[in-house]
């Protein structure tokens, strides 16, 4: 049949369609190859939102994951400068992909700022060019399977967080504010704007919160204001960490080493392990609507902090869509040796354990069965136990138990 076009622009329509076929499933076969995405969003510039990023990506890094960042800062991208990374290049593969660059053996790094011809290059780029540079930034460049990667965007709510949930949508998102008054509008903003984007928020980091004296120890609040423990009540997130302004981070961020800041990185331990706990409870159920709650419990019927040594267990059975509980059943559990209570619980198709404490070894049995295990768990009401669980809301102190 003939071309009833005279102006050739169908066939012009033809081809871009075409090419955006071919983008979209580079970007799907490219994202299918990395397990877990965490974005970093803070409402506001100068909070340490980048440092954060870096952090994490470093601190998952030194626990055994492959590890992607990927700094979408447009505007500032500062990441290069916190591993002394500024003159570098990314180079290009065989099959001209760029290659990342590796701040250790198995964190690879890639940023805008290594595109720019010189650290005081501004960028003045509209929403369409930064929609195709961060597309570009999945598609074009050789990830490889990787367990997360971490992506650093610029503060606020605009193109770039925008078009990385939209190409994530399995992303769980940071949020980083300093515990002053005025972020608390900040935070409204981005925890908003991530509920419309459907993703979920893994929790809230409080940065630059206080200061150690280094002469007596005696600890300083910087800001006045409700804290991030309230920002984090009044909008029903976690608090995962309320990190120290800390001397030595600066001077290794400013040096260019913050992939050698051991000591320092310790501080976001609570914030891995909240990453973690985020995976593991998608990895394991996710296409599980009725799942099995255990809770130990104490001679009264009341939570235990005692893993091991729990008279009782309560099974729950929750309904993870409606977020409420379905039924309860408690039991008595075999008595106390080595393996034999994890092994118990997973027998008894427990999906989820929520403890004050437990010990590690018990733990990786729970870990080897595919339950999740959260610990650090408080309270004594059950009911609001697992429905703060099944929100999301579920607080958690340092686990209380570690024998
Ligand atoms: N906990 C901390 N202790 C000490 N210094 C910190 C801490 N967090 C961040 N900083 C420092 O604060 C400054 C700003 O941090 P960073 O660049 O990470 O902020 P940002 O929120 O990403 O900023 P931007 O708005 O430019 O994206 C940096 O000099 C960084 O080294």
């Amino acid at each position: 049949m003939a071309n009833s076009c005279s102006t050739g622009s169908c066939g012009a329509n033809q081809n871009q369609d075409f090419e955006r076929m071919i983008k979209d499933a580079q970007i799907q076969e490219t994202l299918s190859k990395i397990k877990n995405k965490v974005v970093v969003l803070s409402g506001k510039g100068g909070v340490g939102k980048s440092t954060v990023a870096a952090g994490i990506a470093v601190s998952l890094a030194m626990e055994g994951y492959q590890v992607g960042l990927m700094d979408v800062d447009v505007h500032g991208p500062t990441i290069p400068n916190l591993f002394g990374l500024t003159n570098a290049r990314p180079g290009l593969s065989p099959a001209e992909k760029l290659v990342p660059l590796k701040v250790l053996p198995n964190l690879k790094l890639i940023s805008i700022g290594f595109l720019l011809q010189s650290q005081k290059d501004a960028l003045i780029w509209r929403g369409p060019l930064k929609i195709g540079l961060i597309e570009q930034f999945i598609y074009d460049v050789e990830w490889e399977n990787l367990d997360y990667l971490i992506v650093d965007c610029p503060p606020g709510t605009g193109d770039e967080p925008l078009t990385i949930f939209q190409l994530m949508k399995d992303a769980q998102a940071i949020l980083v504010t300093t515990p002053q008054n005025v972020s608390v509008i900040d935070v409204e903003k981005s925890v908003t704007f991530c509920e419309k984007m459907g993703v979920k928020i893994t929790g809230i980091i409080e940065n630059m919160a206080k200061l150690k004296c280094p002469e007596c120890g005696k600890e300083i609040k910087i800001f006045p204001g409700r804290g991030g423990e309230k920002i984090a009540e009044d909008f029903n997130l976690k608090l995962l960490a309320s990190l120290p302004l800390s001397h030595s981070l600066i001077e290794k961020a400013d040096k260019g080493e913050l992939h050698k800041a051991v000591k320092e990185l310790e501080m976001l331990k609570p914030v891995i392990e909240g990453i973690i706990e985020e995976t593991k409870a998608r990895d394991l159920k996710l296409d599980k609507r009725i799942i099995k709650i255990a809770i130990p419990l104490d001679e009264n019927d009341k939570p235990s902090a005692h893993f091991g040594h729990a008279p009782k267990f309560a099974f729950v059975t929750a309904d993870r869509e409606k977020k409420v509980v379905v039924s309860r059943e408690d039991k008595t559990p075999p008595p106390h040796e080595p393996n034999v209570i994890p092994q118990w619980l997973a027998d008894n198709e427990a999906d989820v354990l929520l403890t004050g404490g437990i010990g590690p070894k018990a733990e990786t049995i729970l870990n080897n069965n595919k339950v999740v295990v959260i610990k650090g768990v408080t309270g004594d009401n059950i009911e609001k136990i697992v429905t703060d669980y099944l929100n999301g809301s579920l607080q958690t102190q340092e686990n209380m138990c570690d024998h």
